[in-house]
């Protein structure tokens, strides 16, 4: 074997190396010197002087490295400036929507609750006007599409109501050719995630009667829903209002009855294994569209006590817990019960329920029926006896026992028939 040290080249056969490490050439115990069985390099390879080669590769290595370095500084640099003007485009959002959030509620055609309403919940936050900038989920219509937060809270709003849920607004957009009605839910404890599954929910489950809203928004502290604005008013304002129902004869009382009776036994049958009741319902919430039909908006806004983790349930004689019962599909038929009563008598409700009711029980037990109806339906010669039906079908809703209530369907049945029988008498049919 031969090693020609200035080429670093072997000649001659691949040695079969069987060399010894001299006790010198080991740096550590010569005792440890032994065998060494190498079939690359002889030993005195490694012991060759740098080749001129050698120190190119190592300073071309040496340069790469610095290179590296080089490259990885300006890496960190770009992303130290990325972070930092993101920073800074945000702060400048923030500003740019609190500024533009309070010139919208100093405008004059604000209603003053919502100005100090809004100032006090939203100007602050941070987090929200970040939000303001996303779009709302829109759910059916293109008259909703692109729309966003920030535009709702800039447009010209009149306040419509404000309910023990949160308030509703009727809210001008594209100077004045769209009007919506939105709603702010307020003190609503669920979770975005929830919320967006319920909502989609209920945009699968259609009936020409129930009103859908059009888009939603959520976010960790509010939750606005959009409808379409139904022009002719609620069955509360038709029965009660300035006209004290004089205009809504028997017949058409029958036909709001029948028609909303059909409309929540379909969604409760739709909804039944999510669970989804009405929730809140009562005559205000019986919408007149353009047609003078009857829709039920607000289906399913309430979210029961079970779907809220910060609920404190305590069961009643029933073995019910109260405040889930009021969010039930046997609640819904509680609440239709003191809607067919308000139609029956054309009293309204006030504050709660429970005066009408004893009322009603009053003067039936005392045997004066009669005294429970509507002057105006006896003046204009309804039938006593279906006026009655429609009061059994009543009292029947509100049974203290949710139990023993009817259901939707059983209840849409029974309204029908009565409905049948009134058509058949009506001279005009
Ligand atoms: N889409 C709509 N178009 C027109 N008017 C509406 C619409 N939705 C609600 N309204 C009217 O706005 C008023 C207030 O409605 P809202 O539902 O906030 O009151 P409420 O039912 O008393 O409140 P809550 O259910 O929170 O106690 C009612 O008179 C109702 O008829």
């Amino acid at each position: 074997m031969q090693f020609n040290a200035s080429n670093n080249n072997f000649s001659g056969p691949l040695p079969d190396v069987k060399g010894r490490f001299s006790a010198e050439s080991w740096s550590g115990n010569p005792e440890l010197g032994g065998e060494f069985i190498s079939k690359e390099f002889p030993p005195s390879a490694a012991a060759a002087p740098l080749s001129p080669r050698k120190s190119k590769d190592s300073s071309r290595r040496l340069l790469l490295i610095y290179f590296g370095y080089a490259v990885l500084g300006l890496i960190i640099l770009l992303v130290v400036a990325f972070i930092l003007i993101s920073k800074k485009k945000l702060k400048e959002a923030e500003a740019d929507v609190a500024k533009k959030g309070v010139n919208a509620y100093t405008s004059s055609t604000y209603d003053v609750s919502k100005i100090t309403e809004h100032k006090s919940e939203y100007s602050a936050s941070y987090e929200e006007s970040r939000a303001a900038m996303s779009p709302l989920v829109v759910l059916r219509s293109p008259r909703a599409q692109g729309l966003r937060f920030e535009d709702l809270l800039r447009a010209p709003a009149e306040l419509l109501g404000k309910g023990k849920h949160g308030s509703i607004y009727k809210v001008m957009l594209h100077n004045g050719s769209t009007t919506l009605a939105v709603k702010r839910v307020k003190d609503w404890s669920v979770t975005s995630q929830a919320f967006r599954r319920r909502m989609q929910r209920l945009h699968q489950t259609r009936h020409p009667n129930i009103l859908r809203s059009l888009a939603f928004y959520s976010s960790k502290q509010e939750k606005l829903l959009v409808y379409e604005y139904q022009p002719n008013g609620s069955l509360s304002k038709l029965l009660h209002g300035s006209r004290n129902g004089q205009a809504f004869d028997w017949g058409s009382r029958i036909n709001v009855a029948a028609t909303v009776a059909e409309a929540l036994a379909y969604m409760h049958e739709e909804l039944s294994e999510d669970g989804i009741a009405h929730g809140n319902l009562k005559s205000a919430n019986i919408l007149f569209n353009n047609n003078m039909d009857p829709c039920v908006s607000e289906y399913g806004l309430m979210i029961s006590q079970s779907e809220n983790p910060s609920s404190n349930s305590h069961s009643n004689s029933f073995g019910l817990d109260p405040a889930r019962i009021r969010t039930s599909f046997k609640a819904d038929i509680y609440g239709f019960g003191v809607i067919l009563l308000e139609l029956v008598t054309g009293k309204p409700v006030q504050g709660d329920e429970l005066e009408l009711i004893q009322w009603v029980n009053t003067v039936v037990r005392e045997e004066w029926t009669v005294e429970v109806f509507d002057k105006g339906l006896l003046l204009e010669g309804a039938s006593e006896e279906r006026l009655l039906i429609l009061l059994q079908i009543a009292l029947k809703c509100i049974n203290p026992n949710p139990y023993e209530r009817p259901n939707m369907d059983q209840v849409a049945v029974m309204i029908n028939t009565l409905k049948d029988e009134e058509d058949k008498s009506s001279p005009y049919v």
